[in-house]
């Protein structure tokens, strides 16, 4: 149930479940009634408006419509457009509607207890404007609770992005499968509290769309998450490096080895520069320490072959300096994750990072940047690509990284296609260190041997719920101390 569809992938499931048999009519009805089950609950007998738009969006709405009146509701139903523009089964539901029809405009809001939104929903195909956008405004600028249907109008179901404005609900009821803008921001703080209702469509449609984005969670990776055997020793679960800084840059790298060690690798490394060696000596314990001096001194440093997986990039230092590093780490045949510096070290020349990625595809590389780093790296894709998830994936494939897009809405794609949304990190989780946290969770996987994709998407959601397990006034510094019981709970 994770799959999450787009809206193509939504009309084409629509599309192949009625090639199986099931009525197209059936759906909508299904849909409808959905819509009024969760709508009899809000506002106390209140007077309902039921907003219709001339597509099958409206034509929910009208079933909604009918079935709230049967159930005693006093219902009113304004319509965008004339009547005579309905095609198909919304102009059949239109027709079973025994009431009046009113002129979609914001007068027609007056005296509503509660609003049906049904104007919109897979089929926006440009920004809201005109008639419409005075009554998402009218809508908005109202206190009563507003129902969704299908997505709340005027958010993009596979983006997640506004087009010209849009409905805020308190609720939104959406069909079969989820789809990637009720959990891409803003569309999912527009949602509110969001319902899933099973309308007919057989679950065997997926084999056929094949659907590649779905939602982070547990299922995604449990099957791949290192388990450590009861005869099992530390040296079985990996050996992760983490570059440090220079002598005034120690921190990002030491909390990055704590959450490497706290999500289960066998040993944890901080190779340091020699002036930052007193630094980290002083606050290490568990984690140990390597010097580390220049290019040569990481090279040496990473020859031993059981040091199996690196994270360079915390306060490493943005120039040629960091890029080199990088480089260095990325020859060593061996999982590498690059944060932060390490990133925007490339932004003068991103070709020379892919090439050396590219030079050991059999390996996997994480980048990490918030959406200024991958601004730096992937200027085009970032001004071209509609939507975070078909930003990462591009990115991925670009680069033969995974990429970690991070977020309120974190996307993770892999080079061949793959991509999952993150969608429950609280707003608490945007702190100092918090990446640095991230980047060393993700590496205690890569060195337990967890495949990319699955490590990156595990490192998110474990972030993810420490922070939500924390709380308010979290620190980075509790994030991998949260850890223990939220393994314990997988
Ligand atoms: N069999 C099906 O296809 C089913 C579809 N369902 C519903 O159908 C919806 C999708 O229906 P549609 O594909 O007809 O799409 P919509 O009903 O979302 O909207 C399409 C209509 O709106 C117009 N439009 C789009 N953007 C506009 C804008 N910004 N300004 C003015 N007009 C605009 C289009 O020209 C078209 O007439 C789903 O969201 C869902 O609610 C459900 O009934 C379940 C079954
Ligand atoms: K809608």
């Amino acid at each position: 149930m994770n799959e999450l569809l787009t809206t193509s992938e939504m009309s084409r499931a629509d599309a192949l479940a009625i090639e199986a048999g099931v009525a197209g009519e059936a759906l909508m009805e299904n849909a409808g009634r959905a819509v009024a089950a969760a709508t009899l609950a809000l506002g106390r007998g209140a007077e309902v408006v039921v907003l219709c738009g001339p597509g099958n969006n409206g034509g929910d709405g009208f079933v909604a419509a009918r079935h709230l009146a049967c159930a005693g509701r006093r219902v009113r139903v304004a319509l965008l457009g004339g009547r005579d523009r309905l095609k198909g089964d919304a102009a059949l539901m239109a027709s079973r509607w025994e009431g009046p029809i009113e002129t979609l405009q914001p007068d027609c809001l007056k005296g509503a207890g509660v609003v049906v939104d049904a104007v919109f929903g897979a089929g926006l195909s440009k920004p809201i404007e005109g008639a419409a956008a005075a009554v998402v405004a009218a809508v908005n600028a109202m206190t009563v609770p507003v129902v969704a249907v299908d997505v709340p109008s005027g958010v993009d179901g596979t983006t997640g992005e506004v087009r010209g404005a849009a409905v805020r609900a308190a609720r939104t009821v959406t069909f079969f499968r989820l789809k990637p803008g009720h959990l891409l921001m803003p569309g999912r703080s527009l949602c509110g509290d969001l319902r899933l209702a099973d309308i007919g469509i057989p679950g065997v449609v997926l084999d056929t769309i094949r659907p590649s984005i779905r939602a982070n969670g547990p299922q995604l990776w449990r099957q791949h998450f290192p388990a450590p055997q009861a005869d099992g020793h530390k040296y079985d679960r990996g050996h992760a490096v983490v570059v440090s800084g220079g002598p005034w840059n120690t921190g990002a790298a030491r909390l990055a080895a704590g959450a490497a060690l706290r999500i289960g690798a066998g040993l944890v490394t901080v190779a340091s520069p020699t002036a930052a060696l007193p630094v980290n000596a002083a606050h290490l314990t568990g984690v140990m320490l390597t010097e580390a001096e220049g290019l040569d001194g990481l090279a040496a440093a990473l020859q031993d072959s059981r040091r199996n997986a690196v994270l360079l990039g915390p306060a490493a230092g943005v120039g040629e300096e960091t890029a080199a590093r990088a480089l260095v780490a990325l020859a060593a045949a061996r999982p590498v994750v690059l944060d932060a510096d390490a990133l925007t070290s490339f932004a003068e020349d991103p070709p020379r990072l892919f090439e050396a990625i590219g030079a050991d595809a059999g390996r996997p590389v994480l980048l990490t940047p918030h959406e200024g780093e991958f601004r730096r790296l992937f200027p085009d894709i970032a001004e071209a690509a509609p939507g975070r998830p078909e930003r990462a994936r591009r990115a991925a494939a670009r680069s033969g990284a995974v990429v970690i897009l991070k977020g309120a809405d974190t996307v993770v794609a892999a080079p061949d296609g793959r991509v999952a949304i993150n969608a429950d990190a609280p707003p608490w989780l945007a702190t100092a260190g918090s990446g640095d946290v991230l980047g060393g969770m993700a590496l205690g996987l890569l060195a337990q041997g967890m495949a990319g994709f699955e490590a990156a998407s595990a490192a998110v959601w474990l972030h993810g719920a420490a922070a939500n397990r924390i709380g308010r006034g979290l620190i980075a510094e509790d994030l991998p101390e949260a850890l223990p019981a939220i393994l314990a709970d997988l």
